[in-house]
């Protein structure tokens, strides 16, 4: 028999105070505070907490198969479940490349077993990342697995055409192109957003542009096409203006930001250390603050963790050598509450609809994820504490990988519990260990 759950006095949306019945793997009960019968049932205490739907990540690293060394299934969907995912969206650029009905459904099996979140694979779009031939778009779409966003993340699909073709194809079955734009002729040998800092500290710069040719191109192609295109982390003020515009003149994109992409600057190269390495860079302050207010218009519609975990070789190097990346699950609800939460440009209602609701819609999982909070609805939900605080300590992450930007800093809020299907995954802030998975 599965656990009931009572959370009490808890605030769905950062609203008034209820009882929340969990029974059943669904939303059984909604009750004024303090008068939902608890026999039988755990209690929490959820006086002053928010409760939001589970948050859906659509760009997560997991590095299996291939970097186990890094993250794994298991690893990685237990830092989502930590950092109150119920669903992640599991990038394609692993070893093998997820280009084949093969691939995606090894890794949804894996998600399966693990049973911390849903794991849903992301299609390659081009065979091995090589933006040369289309990958088994088709094939991965109808297996288990049922693909709906791909893409050649890590890689930009360059080529005109190719794109054309994905963006042509993908309309059969629903899905969506997302695209990593970094136009690779203008980035050749980058290592920094290029301007004062790169200039200064004497390494290759990114230049803005190169990421916004590449997504003035995309949205004319889907336009001209009728297709869906969804633009992964997005990162400069200029990106923002042309998905206004694209937006503006009815064209189906939409665009997630990342959690460094609202908090950190490139000033942060001057230190040499990589884990501030990151594709696409950390741009200015200017390009964080029209990032935030993208975000805070709707241009933007999702905040995605792009969670890109990294073994200490690849990252303890000089800068030149690193890899590129940084992981990001378990802070980003704390990253979003303190840029845009606590500074009021979101309400708790629009964290819902940035981390959960539009991220289900946009990867079509949104049967399940991002549902309102409602009698019925399945349970895929997290409590949060937003009057906690906390420092970051890498050592204490549920990642196997060590390459968060944000230890040693105080971030506000905390996840105190997760549930998938009315199952606790996290409770008291902890993963519940020997989850019995489904
Ligand atoms: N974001 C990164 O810096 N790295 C990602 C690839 C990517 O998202 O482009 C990775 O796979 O490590
Ligand atoms: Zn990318
Ligand atoms: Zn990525």
């Amino acid at each position: 028999m599965s656990t009931i759950y009572v959370l009490r006095e808890v605030r769905p949306l950062g609203g008034e105070p209820v009882d929340v019945v969990l029974r059943d793997g669904v939303v059984a009960e909604i009750a004024a505070p303090g008068t939902a019968a608890t026999d039988g049932a755990t209690v929490v205490e959820a006086a002053g907490h928010v409760l939001l739907p589970g948050l859906v990540d659509l760009h997560t690293h997991l590095r299996e198969p291939g970097r186990e060394d890094a993250e794994t299934v298991e690893s990685g969907t237990r830092a989502a479940a930590a950092g109150g995912f119920t669903a992640v969206h599991a990038m394609a650029n692993t070893s093998p490349v997820a280009d084949t009905a093969g691939v995606v459904e090894q890794v949804w099996r894996l998600g399966q077993e693990s049973g911390w979140v849903d794991v849903h694979p992301v299609g390659a779009v081009t065979v091995g990342l090589d933006g040369e031939r289309l990958a088994e778009l088709g094939a991965m779409a109808d297996s288990a697995a049922r693909v709906r966003v791909f893409s050649d993340d890590g890689r930009c699909v360059h080529d005109p055409v190719l794109m054309r073709r994905a963006l042509e194809y993908v309309k059969a079955f629903d899905g969506v192109v997302a695209q990593h734009a970094q136009e690779p002729r203008l980035t050749e040998g980058a290592q920094m957003n290029e301007g004062v800092v790169s200039a200064a500290i004497g390494l290759t710069g990114w230049p803005a542009v190169a990421e916004e040719a590449i997504i003035a191109r995309d949205v004319l192609l889907a336009e001209h096409v009728g297709s869906r295109l969804h633009v992964c982390h997005l990162s400069t003020a200029g990106s923002v203006e042309i998905v206004r515009w694209a937006k503006a003149r009815g064209i189906d994109v939409t665009a997630e930001v990342t959690p460094h992409h609202l908090i950190l600057t490139d000033e942060l190269a001057r230190t040499y250390d990589a884990t501030y390495k990151v594709n696409p860079p950390l741009r200015t302050a200017a390009d964080v603050e029209a990032v935030r207010a993208g975000l805070a218009d709707g241009t933007i519609d999702i905040v995605a963790t792009d969670h890109a975990p990294h073994a200490r070789e690849d990252k303890d190097c000089e800068w030149p050598a690193a890899a590129f990346g940084m992981t990001g699950l378990e802070t980003a609800l704390s990253v979003v509450q303190a840029t845009m939460v606590d500074s009021g440009r979101l309400t708790w209602a629009d964290v819902a609809r940035v981390m959960s609701a539009n991220p289900a819609r946009i990867g079509r999982v949104e049967a399940q994820h991002g549902r309102p909070i409602e009698v019925g609805e399945p349970a895929n939900l997290t409590l949060v504490d937003p009057a906690a605080r906390r420092t970051v300590v890498g050592a204490e992450q549920v990642t196997a990988s060590a390459n968060t930007p944000f230890a040693g800093h105080e971030l506000p809020g905390r996840v105190v519990a997760t549930f998938l299907r009315g199952r606790a995954t996290v409770l008291d802030g902890a993963p519940v260990e020997a989850v019995d998975a489904r």
